[in-house]
């Protein structure tokens, strides 16, 4: 039996999302990207094949919509990738409170409602291709926190509590794991100050780009053995 049972990547329309798409599709995946704004790379994704829904994770009727769409399209899925992320700092939100539900909903609550509404789903791709996958996009700063993003930062330790009980849940025929980056790659308006002292934060001292993230994304699809844990992408940040 032919399965077209995709990898679903949250915010697949730039940068990590983006690349992981090409990636995954180049090796043979279906895969479907969520995007909220047009933009050309949709047009270059859907030339490769990939499904791009226009969908946006702000509201919980946004997320519903969403799932309603996959769940009529889809008999089963390979995996689903959450990495649909907004990076807002307290000083450009004036409201604490908007900003702390903000960042829940989009890191925590999206992410919650799709595991558990695409659970049947998941073993059927289990069942049909062998493996399945949920993969929870973290950030280094749900360990340590951040003092400039501190709602970014709690709701990204929410994101990675999920992968602890999704794993003990959906054990033994989807793994759950996180990605926690650090820096993978600057955005354009980060300025040279900035830059240099995200650089000199790890031992490393480099911005290693996306395809850092999409080699772990594959090791995580890949790996039969992992399930629950965290592969950090810091460059040694913790030892400095
Ligand atoms: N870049 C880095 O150095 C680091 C990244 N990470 C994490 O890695 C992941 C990828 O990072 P990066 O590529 O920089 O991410 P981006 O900041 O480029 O955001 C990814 C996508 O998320 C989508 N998105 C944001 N809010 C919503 C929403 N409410 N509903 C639906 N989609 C939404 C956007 O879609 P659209 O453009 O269509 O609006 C965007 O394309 C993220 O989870 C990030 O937190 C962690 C540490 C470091
Ligand atoms: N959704 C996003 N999350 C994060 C981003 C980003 O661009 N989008 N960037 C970072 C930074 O790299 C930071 O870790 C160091 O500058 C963190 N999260």
């Amino acid at each position: 039996m032919t399965c077209k049972m995709p990898i679903i990547i949250t915010g697949g329309a730039q940068r990590l999302g983006l690349a992981c798409a090409k990636k995954l599709r180049a090796e043979g995946h279906d895969v479907v990207v969520t995007y909220r704004h047009t933009k050309a790379s949709i047009e270059v994704l859907e030339g490769l094949g990939v499904s791009c829904v226009r969908a946006d994770f702000s509201s919980q009727q946004g997320v519903d919509l969403f799932i309603a769409q996959i769940k009529q399209d889809y008999s089963g899925l390979r995996g689903i990738i959450h990495n649909a992320s907004e990076w807002e700092a307290e000083a450009d939100c004036p409201k604490a409170s908007q900003l702390m539900e903000k960042m829940w909903q989009v890191h925590v609550f999206a992410p919650y409602r799709m595991n558990i509404a695409f659970e049947a789903l998941l073993y059927a791709g289990f069942e049909c291709l062998g493996k399945a996958d949920i993969i929870h996009m973290t950030d280094y700063s749900a360990e340590k926190g951040s003092d400039k993003h501190i709602a970014y930062a709690s709701s990204k330790a929410g994101l990675a509590n999920l992968t602890y009980s999704f794993a003990k849940r959906f054990a033994p025929k989807v793994n759950v794991n996180s990605i926690a980056p650090s820096l993978l790659m600057f955005r354009p308006e980060d300025d040279a100050d900035y830059r240099e002292k995200a650089l000199n934060k790890s031992l490393l001292h480099q911005e290693p780009g996306e395809q850092e993230g999409v080699l772990a994304v594959q090791y995580a699809l890949t790996n039969r053995y992992m399930t629950g844990r965290t592969l950090s992408l810091d460059g040694g940040r913790h030892l400095v």
